[in-house]
């Protein structure tokens, strides 16, 4: 399922440089960078208010950055599933109206995408009598309408049970096989897309480290921030070089009482860029 690298001569889909975002005198994001190539996954994984949604939303060109690129190759189509979707529960509506809300699909190409999906019974039915996973199907099943060269999935196997996120990321995985789409995901839990993602970025308002799952698995700065989660502390020498302030600022080793902050795990270190060409985020100091 893993997929090949990207020859270094293709240009990526989408290549977001040096992204900076400050809202209200806080830094949302620092110095972020991230590329993502045709029919490669890229996850984004960190913890509650690590800026994944915002990178997101960046990414999509529905928010301007403080600082930093992002570029698009030309004619881009982008499926897009958001994170939240509010269906009001007091308007019975069929997934095929559902469907129809953003674009002008014919009732065949609905058929198309829901059985790709796994969801072609729901066509006709109330989109609000549907469960956890199979709303998240059709909300994938929205993003392939325009069919996409780059899906990007925030969080879609939310308020789905374990055995059914499983199948949604497998799914995700023969997507993107089939189309050969890039897919850029934001997930919580990066053991259970680890065997179905090529490249992983660990955020926490920075590029805390990235790479090949299995290496941002043993990463300590990824160790760190899912201590609870990460099951194999590999043998991986790193040297914390800095932690963060509550602010996201860099506090440099031997200062860090004055920066105890709920993400202080995640000092980062500069040099662990694990020869991914793929995506290259990591920041630097001078
Ligand atoms: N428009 C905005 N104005 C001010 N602050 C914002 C804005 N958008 C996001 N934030 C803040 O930026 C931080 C990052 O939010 P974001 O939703 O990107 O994080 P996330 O990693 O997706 O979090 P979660 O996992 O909880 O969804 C949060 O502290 C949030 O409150």
């Amino acid at each position: 399922m893993r997929q090949r690298s990207r020859p270094l001569t293709a240009p990526p889909l989408l290549e977001a440089r040096n992204i900076s975002l400050t809202r209200d005198g806080r830094t949302i994001l620092d110095t972020v960078s991230l590329s993502i190539g045709r029919g490669e996954i890229v996850t984004l994984i960190g913890p509650n208010g690590a800026g994944k949604t915002s990178l997101v939303k960046l990414c999509l060109g529905l928010v301007k950055p403080t600082d930093g690129t992002v570029t698009r190759a030309p004619g881009l189509k982008i499926g897009y599933m958001p994170q939240r979707l509010a269906v009001d529960v007091t308007l019975p509506m069929p997934v095929s109206r559902f469907l129809s809300l953003w674009s002008r699909a014919r009732r065949a190409d609905m058929q198309v995408v829901l059985a790709e999906v796994g969801a072609a019974h729901a066509i006709d039915r109330a989109i609000q009598t549907l469960s956890g996973g199979e709303l998240q199907r059709v909300l994938l099943a929205r993003a392939l309408l325009r069919q996409p060269d780059l899906l990007v999935l925030d969080e879609p196997v939310q308020a789905v049970d374990v055995h059914g996120q499983i199948e949604l990321f497998e799914l995700i995985g023969s997507i993107r096989n089939r189309r050969g789409c890039g897919v850029l995901l934001v997930s919580h839990d990066l053991h259970l897309v680890m065997a179905r993602t090529d490249t992983v970025i660990c955020l926490n308002r920075h590029v805390c480290c990235h790479g090949k799952p299995e290496d941002v698995s043993r990463h300590p700065e990824y160790v760190a921030l899912f201590g609870r989660h990460a099951d194999a502390l590999a043998i991986y020498h790193h040297s914390h070089d800095h932690s963060h302030a509550d602010d996201g600022c860099v506090v440099p080793a031997g200062h860090e009482h004055t920066a105890h902050s709920e993400h202080q795990g995640c000092g980062h270190d500069h040099h662990h860029l694990h020869g991914h060409d793929q995506a290259h985020g990591g920041h630097r100091h001078g």
